[in-house]
């Protein structure tokens, strides 16, 4: 069935299957899994419900292509991602719509998605004939070092339902670029546009006679029925993946018996800090822009509003005007700014801790309730007369929550931004360039956005600290994560 919000044209070039070794095929399991729009619950497509030998089959696809994928020059793999680029950047708009129509975003948002996606694909296309090795004399003088730079393997890419084209691409595109191969486990609740671009992908390696097994897409209902066999068994080498904290250290004691190479981007909490020496319609402005893309649901999401007592009310009343003018509808209607959240579950969590809050004392500035319409939505909220230690400060409340809690001193801003395990990115506004550097060395945070409420850039290293995950995505230190040291000492 295809519902207004994906156009048919679309609909018809989404593959729906496993794709293992250049071929899209049934799942071995003959089951398949819905995906549904969350804006209107109707569903999109079935999709394959892949188990442990779809799992099998594309490792062993990914396996068997490696040898000649590593063997190829990396100018033959830079043009195959120029050309995966130049066709997603053709495509946007039908991307966009496949984005909205399985997530919900609105279509703007949807298609600032695809490029910042696409940025990902034409920053490791230029990469990959730029990997870094090292000559040298050693220091003793007796020989010479060497170090030489390989693909670590096939590797497992487990992605989250959020950014379903940015998310694969900062993966697959330095993965490629390295010359590794790859299984890729799309999120069950927005697996359409992976399959998608990987349709792209597979046909640029057809067309170019290049080895097909390079790129394996295998849906699942069920993650752990892919990523079992796959983790257990050693011809994987490398896991990358996006998602919870709990879910991310689950997987590291996984992979701990194959020692392999691991990346994860795991959950956040952000503080978004506003001084007393702030511009604060541009705290304003950052601030919609931290909170609201997506509607609240990226890790890098403001969570907390930290704002000095002394422009508190005043920050605080802009953000509500601000929030008011938002436009809470379907992704693909005109004018829409916030769409609906993933599902059912995602506005019960969120009503929950609003309520919570409610009741020790906080202040509805605007929203707290569900708009009256199918789909999935909250309203945008504003929460003040907030105290540090409820739920909706201390958990990420991934919705279109902004609890605004006061503090008095820089030296109590930093601390109540680094009270929590997370450390992913955070957001301050402030006049001082000192202040600003203090706060890189003092803030716990892997990224740190000084009057801006988007860091995300494909040239830059994307990461957290503390339970916010190991490793970096994007920039020069995205290929790293997909590439070994040899060191010959001659
Ligand atoms: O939600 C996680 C990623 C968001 C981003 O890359 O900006």
């Amino acid at each position: 069935m295809t519902p207004p919000s994906l156009p048919p044209t679309v609909a018809a070039h989404v593959p729906t299957g496993v794709l293992i070794d250049g071929a899209w095929r049934p799942a071995s399991t003959g089951r398949t899994f819905e995906v549904a729009d969350p804006a209107t619950t109707e569903v999109l497509f079935d999709v394959a419900d892949g188990g442990e030998q779809d799992a099998l089959d594309a490792l062993t696809a990914a396996d068997g292509a490696f040898p000649e994928w590593r063997a190829t020059a990396p100018r033959v793999r830079a043009e195959l991602l120029r050309a995966v680029f130049e066709t997603i950047t053709a495509r946007t708009e039908d991307i966009a719509a496949l984005v909205t129509a399985e997530g919900g975003k609105p279509l703007a948002e949807s298609r600032a998605e695809v490029a910042y996606g696409a940025d990902y694909v034409r920053w490791y296309s230029e990469q990959a004939v730029r990997f870094e090795g090292l000559a040298r004399r050693a220091p003793s003088g007796a020989n010479h070092q060497l170090v030489l730079r390989r693909p670590v393997g096939p590797a497992l890419l487990i992605t989250p339902w959020n950014f379903p084209i940015a998310m694969i691409a900062r993966k697959v595109a330095p993965a490629l670029a390295a010359g590794c191969t790859v299984v890729i486990k799309p999120a069950q609740l927005t697996p359409l546009t992976t399959a998608y671009v990987a349709e792209i992908i597979r046909e640029e390696l057809e067309g170019r006679g290049l080895p097909t097994g390079v790129v394996n897409v295998v849906p699942s209902a069920s993650a752990r029925t892919i990523s079992g066999p796959l983790l257990a068994d050693p011809r994987l080498r490398k896991l990358s993946f996006t998602g919870s904290t709990e879910v991310g250290a689950a997987l590291l004691k996984a992979s701990a018996d194959n020692i392999l190479r691991t990346s994860m981007e795991l959950g956040g909490n952000a503080p978004f800090l506003v001084f007393e020496d702030a511009d604060i319609p541009a705290a304003v402005q950052g601030a919609v822009q931290a909170k609201m893309r997506n509607a609240g649901q990226t890790c890098v999401a403001a969570n907390r509003f930290l704002v000095h007592a002394s422009v508190a009310e005043e920050f605080t009343a802009g953000l509500t005007e601000a929030f008011d003018r938002l436009v809470v509808g379907h992704g693909a209607d005109e004018g829409t700014t916030v769409g609906p959240l993933i599902e059912s579950s995602a506005v019960d969590r969120v009503e929950e801790v609003v309520a919570e809050a409610v009741d020790a004392g906080a202040r509805v500035r605007i929203g707290g309730d569900r708009p009256d319409r199918p789909g999935y939505f909250y309203a945008p909220t504003v929460l003040d007369r907030v105290s540090a230690d409820l739920r909706v400060i201390t958990e990420e409340t991934f919705g279109p929550v902004a609890p605004v809690v006061t503090f008095g001193s820089e030296d109590e801003g930093v601390a109540l931004a680094n009270s929590t395990p997370f450390g992913l990115v955070a957001y301050a506004y402030t006049r001082d360039i000192a202040r600003a550097l203090r706060l890189a060395e003092s803030v716990d945070t892997g990224m740190l956005g000084v009057n801006r409420g988007l860091v995300s850039d494909a040239s830059a290293p994307f990461g957290g600290v503390k339970s916010s995950g190991l490793g970096r995505e994007g920039g020069e230190a995205g290929i790293e994560e997909y590439l070994d040291s040899v060191y010959v000492a001659i």
